[in-house]
């Protein structure tokens, strides 16, 4: 684990500061793909959507990568954007090629380790090495590593290739949509995250007690509707799904998020297996680089680096979401 100084690899932990808090990095690469290649509003720099142009570096074990991974294949977008899978042990050296378990090791330019695609696109580059980081083979640079702005570009920009009638934030959807990922992303999202690497006991409280409190909006949430906006699947669910999907194996029990699981929750558990039964999204989920990763990598959380064997998890078990009205 480290980051990147002008262009110098140093491993270092992440700092909580004074408060304990864990703060997550603004992603610096924020450019975007569109249909003509103009750039995006304020930005200078123009991607145009081409097939077999772009390239994505993710991690299995990653919530926020993930995303970018059920968007590729809802959008049917594999034979149009390419796929590199890092190695789930992220250690001194950050996020690693090394190919093993299903890692891909990096197709394009063979290199050891993914801060060597941050520096390949900017030499002096400062900042941390994270996935998803979307590629331009063309122009050799990253145009993101931002997921959100990533799955929006996925959502839209490649519709002469993918699936055009996969719109996964329809316009008169995105209010609401935004509405429930502002309250997903901070206290669930990135709320476990801010449990687990708390490190004072008021930071980890102040965390926990949100996350709790978002799930069980969620929970209520559920109750009246088969999807969180509207009657189809939509970006909140899937923005939802990543952290819910890790939530049992990982979160629970590395991550002190142990007030209950998502199957002690009846409307969430149903509602994540039906997510996951969604044709293609199991192919996107592997629990062997999300337990190995976590668990693993952290050192500073579990020092033994033991990965837990359990717990039992059978999402494609039946799920009760038929029972509402089917969309038209
Ligand atoms: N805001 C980014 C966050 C990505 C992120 O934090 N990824 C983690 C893996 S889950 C990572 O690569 N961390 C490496 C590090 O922070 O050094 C996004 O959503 O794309």
């Amino acid at each position: 684990m480290g980051r990147l100084v002008d262009g110098i690899w140093k491993d270092e932990w992440y700092d909580t500061g004074s408060d304990g808090k864990f703060k997550r990095s603004e992603s610096q690469f924020r450019d975007w793909i569109t249909v003509d290649g103009k750039p995006a509003e304020g930005r200078e720099r123009g991607f145009k959507a081409e097939p077999g142009r772009y390239h994505l570096y993710v991690s299995y074990a990653c919530p926020w990568a993930h995303r970018t991974l059920v968007y590729r294949k809802l959008k049917k977008l594999e034979d149009v954007i390419s796929v590199d899978v890092v190695h789930h042990f992220m250690g001194e050296n950050g996020w690693t090629f090394v190919e093993e378990d299903g890692a891909t090791g990096d197709t394009l330019y063979g290199s050891e380790f993914l801060h060597q695609i941050y520096t390949r696109a900017d030499p002096t580059y400062s900042g941390r090495v994270t996935v998803p980081v979307l590629w331009d083979k063309k122009e050799q640079t990253i145009v993101s590593n931002e997921s959100s702005e990533i799955i929006r570009m996925l959502n839209s920009a490649f519709d002469a290739w993918g699936d055009a009638s996969v719109d996964l934030s329809p316009a008169h959807l995105r209010r609401e949509i935004d509405a429930v990922n502002d309250r997903v992303y901070p206290a669930i999202n990135n709320g476990v995250y801010r449990a687990g690497f708390a490190t004072t006991q008021g930071a980890y409280e102040e965390a926990f007690d949100e996350l709790f409190d978002a799930l069980d909006d969620m929970e209520q949430r559920l109750a009246r509707s088969r999807y969180l906006v509207g009657d189809k699947t939509t970006e909140a669910d899937w923005r939802l799904f990543t952290t819910l999907i890790r939530f049992d194996a990982v979160y629970y029990s590395h991550f002190k998020c142990n007030l209950r699981q998502i199957r002690d929750y009846p409307n969430l558990s149903n509602y994540l297996r039906d997510l996951y039964q969604v044709p293609g999204i199991a192919s996107t989920v592997n629990m062997l680089h999300i337990k190995a990763h976590y668990y693993a990598s952290h050192e500073t959380v579990n020092p033994t680096r033991i990965v837990p064997k359990g717990p039992e998890l059978d999402f494609t078990a039946p799920h009760d979401r038929n029972r509402f009205r089917k969309a038209a």
